[in-house]
């Protein structure tokens, strides 16, 4: 049986009360006929329909029972592709890092030139007073 995977955009189509898909560790379940049943309450499931629910599922620290029912309702693997898309995040590069190096090499140059200028005023001086 070839594996189905999900987007976490097609996840979002299913976000209906009579069309409830959720997803919890990776995988995608259809829970709309257990959404009356859950002791939990339609609430909860309705706010993570549609959605990666694996946080809100861990977070109540549900059974082993809790586990095997989802196991009915499983549809598809999500695709983790889609998950990373979502996450990826353009990351702001500092500038102040190639601006700091090239003050850093522009003195490296100009205090030897000081010095030698000094050197050189110096000798003149010197020469002079002689
Ligand atoms: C979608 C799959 C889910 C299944 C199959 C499921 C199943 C269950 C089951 C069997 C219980 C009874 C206690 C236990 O055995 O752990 C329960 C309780 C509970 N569930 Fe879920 N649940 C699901 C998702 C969620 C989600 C996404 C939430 C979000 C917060 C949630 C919130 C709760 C709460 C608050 C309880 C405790 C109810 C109480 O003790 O009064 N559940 N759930």
């Amino acid at each position: 049986m070839a594996t189905t995977t999900f987007s976490l955009a097609q996840l979002a189509e299913h976000s209906q009360k009579k069309d409830i898909y959720v997803a919890i560790h990776n995988k995608v379940y259809n829970v709309t006929s257990f959404i009356e049943e859950h002791p939990g309450g339609e609430e909860v499931l309705l706010d993570e329909a549609g959605k990666d629910a694996t946080e809100a599922f861990e977070d109540i620290g549900h059974s082993d029972e809790a586990r095997e029912i989802l196991e009915k309702y499983y549809v598809a693997e999500l695709d983790e592709a889609s998950k990373k898309d979502v996450k990826k995040t353009p990351i702001a590069r500092a500038p102040a890092a190639s601006e700091s190096s090239s003050t850093g090499s522009a003195l490296r140059v100009v205090i030897p030139i000081l010095a030698v200028l000094g050197y050189l005023a110096y000798k003149y001086t010197s020469a002079q007073r002689a």
